[in-house]
């Protein structure tokens, strides 16, 4: 297993092994004690998965507030995504600044999107299938969000708001300007 920091602290592409033969492949694609070993600590407790089934398909950028906040590790099993965190962590050198990852079945690589950064992917084909793994439970209560496409964060989404298929949710969503974040920078 390989990882990659990003400019983002915290924020890391990870790349497992794949073994292939004439089958086809095997992955460890989580392993605690490699994970630990990279310094990466993290108690997982919900894995989750969505099929996105059309291209420019955008669901986020989400969070969840304490003390039902998420880490996550995302990863692609079926197409490709271009896949954001943004830090909204108050008082941190990067607030309000994104990474930008493709993540795909065939790349392999995964992100790990720490607490204290909003997530969000856009699909760049059909029929994409997301798995993450999460560090806390789904918590509606505590669900949050920004609009994808606040001009202040500015991501290069790879669709127009007009071209993007989002949910009734995703499109109401505030603008980055407009929340107060839960999250502080702790140094
Ligand atoms: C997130 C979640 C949702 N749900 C139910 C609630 C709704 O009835 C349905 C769809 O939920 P939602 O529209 O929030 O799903 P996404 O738009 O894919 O949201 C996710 O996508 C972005 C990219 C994320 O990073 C978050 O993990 C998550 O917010 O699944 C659950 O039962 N458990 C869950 O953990």
């Amino acid at each position: 297993m390989k990882t990659i920091k990003t400019e983002l602290e915290g924020v890391v592409i990870v790349e497992p092994q794949r073994f292939g033969d004439h089958r086809g492949f095997f992955s460890e694609t989580y392993n605690k004690a490699r994970f630990e070993a990279a310094g990466l600590t993290l108690d997982f407790v919900q894995d989750n998965h969505s099929l996105s089934q059309e291209v420019h398909t955008v669901r986020g950028l989400h969070y969840q507030s304490p003390p039902f906040a998420q880490d996550k590790l995302v990863r692609v099993i079926r197409g490709s995504i271009l896949d954001v965190a943004v830090d909204i962590r108050r008082g941190s050198p990067t607030y309000g600044r994104h990474v930008a990852v493709e993540l795909s079945a065939d790349n392999w690589r995964q992100l790990l999107v720490p607490v204290g950064f909003a997530h969000g992917f856009c699909t760049l084909e059909q029929d994409c299938e997301v798995i993450y793994k999460v560090t806390n439970y789904y918590a509606p209560e505590c669900d949050a969000g920004i609009h994808w496409c606040d001009p202040d964060i500015g991501i290069a989404w790879p669709v127009t708001t007009g071209q993007a298929i989002v949910s009734q949710k995703d499109a109401g969503l505030p603008l980055f300007g407009d929340i107060v974040s839960p999250f502080d920078y702790d140094e």
